[in-house]
């Protein structure tokens, strides 16, 4: 009984958490004021990019200018920002000069190109790829699990780079740090069932034209992934150690779940599959822990988390679905459960979901953007 009054405490007080999302109609302009810093977004034009113009705004996020870079075919395009009309401009080694904060999601090999050439022009670079984030000495940053890591790096206190991690890393850590900091997780195993926008704006492209094609009789064209998308799934696209059998995405989860807990002394092992959902990813994650842990103090710990929200309706069978974290701030929590596989109480079972473009990359990056401005 105890557990059940928990349980509907915990979903209470995610519900009361107000919301700060301008998608449904309440903070929807960033602040040009001179007192803000110079900013640059580099690969406006990609999925992430525009997500990262998207959160500027619902977050009312401070600048005195910013500046909108991708590579030379956008060169010239027009973008409207806060009511006003920038022209995109081609990255190059001179972008940088003025520039406070640059976000960056135009992909690894462009943020080790031009990531270095920014921090010696004392830009702090805010790098949404994984160029950088296993590099001794860059802060690998989710603000609600360990801002201290980037307490160091300050505006005008010289150039920096600061990394933003992996998307279903992040998913998953904001899931399971509350539950961390109860009793340390031992062992983790994580299934990922990850959305198109993962891989692109061309592959949320592909998903849509492929369906189509599909419902009106034709056949499937895989571009960007190599098996039919829309009505299947398959192993994450990214690179596979042949010799390991894991791909890098499951590798990154392991590697940099480790150092942002900023421990090696918790096993971890993931399967990361590509499904055809549009823009968030789902997760379901089995914990061991080293002590009991109950489904009620979890719940509370979760409720209590800032930027995760619990649906966990078991007579309705009402759960997280990507669609619920479609565009939102928060990560979902739900089917928290004991793990019947275990004789005693220290293993939990969840399920996870997360708008992948949203807290899994542009949002998370613009926070540590906002740790910067404190
Ligand atoms: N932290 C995380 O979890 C996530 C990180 N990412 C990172 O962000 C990157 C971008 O993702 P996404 O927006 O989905 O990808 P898209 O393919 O949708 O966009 C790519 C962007 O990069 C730009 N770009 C490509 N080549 C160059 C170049 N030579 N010079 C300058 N700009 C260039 C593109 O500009 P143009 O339109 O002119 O070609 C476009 O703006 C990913 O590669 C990944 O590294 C993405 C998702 C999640
Ligand atoms: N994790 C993304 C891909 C990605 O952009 O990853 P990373 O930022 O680690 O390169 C996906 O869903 O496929």
């Amino acid at each position: 009984m105890q557990a059940l009054q928990s349980r509907a405490q915990a979903r209470c007080l995610s519900q009361t958490r107000p919301a700060r999302v301008s998608r449904q109609g309440l903070v929807v302009q960033a602040k040009k004021t001179a007192d803000g810093p110079s900013i640059a977004v580099v690969g406006v034009t990609g999925a992430v990019g525009q997500e990262f113009l998207q959160v500027l705004k619902e977050r009312n996020f401070p600048y005195k200018s910013i500046k909108l870079l991708a590579s030379a075919r956008s060169a010239g395009k027009q973008q409207e920002f806060e009511g006003e009309t920038y022209t995109v401009e081609e990255l190059t080694e001179n972008s940088f000069n003025d520039v406070d904060i640059a976000l960056f999601s135009a992909g690894g090999s462009i943020s080790k190109k031009f990531g270095p050439v920014a921090q010696k022009a004392g830009s702090i670079v805010v790098d949404n790829s994984s160029a950088f984030r296993m590099t001794e000495g860059v802060p690998l940053v989710i603000p609600e699990v360990n801002p201290d890591a980037m307490s160091h790096v300050k505006i005008g206190g010289g150039g920096a780079i600061i990394a933003n991690p992996n998307c279903s890393t992040i998913i998953a850590l904001m899931a399971v740090t509350p539950l961390h900091r109860l009793a340390k997780v031992k062992r983790m195993i994580v299934s990922t069932y990850q959305a198109a926008s993962g891989a692109g704006a061309a592959a949320m492209e592909e998903l849509k034209e492929q369906t189509r094609d599909v419902l009106d009789g034709k056949e499937a064209k895989p571009v960007i992934f190599p098996y039919q998308y829309a009505f299947n799934l398959f192993s994450h696209n990214s690179g596979m150690d042949v010799e390991m059998g894991y791909n890098e995405e499951e590798l990154k989860m392991v590697k940099e779940t480790k150092k942002i807990w900023g421990t090696s002394d918790v096993a971890i092992t993931a399967t990361c599959i590509r499904v055809p959902v549009m823009r968030a990813h789902a997760e379901s994650i089995n914990l061991e822990f080293d002590k009991d842990i109950s489904e009620a103090d979890a719940l509370a710990a979760l409720a209590a988390f800032p930027g995760v929200s619990i649906i966990d309706d078991r007579s309705k069978n009402r759960f997280p679905t990507p669609l619920d974290a479609t565009t939102r701030d928060d990560v979902y929590v739900g089917r928290v459960r004991r793990d019947i596989s275990r004789s005693d109480a220290k293993g939990l079972e969840l399920f996870v979901c997360g708008d992948q473009i949203k807290k899994g990359a542009a949002l998370n990056a613009v926070q540590i953007a906002e740790l910067l401005l404190k």
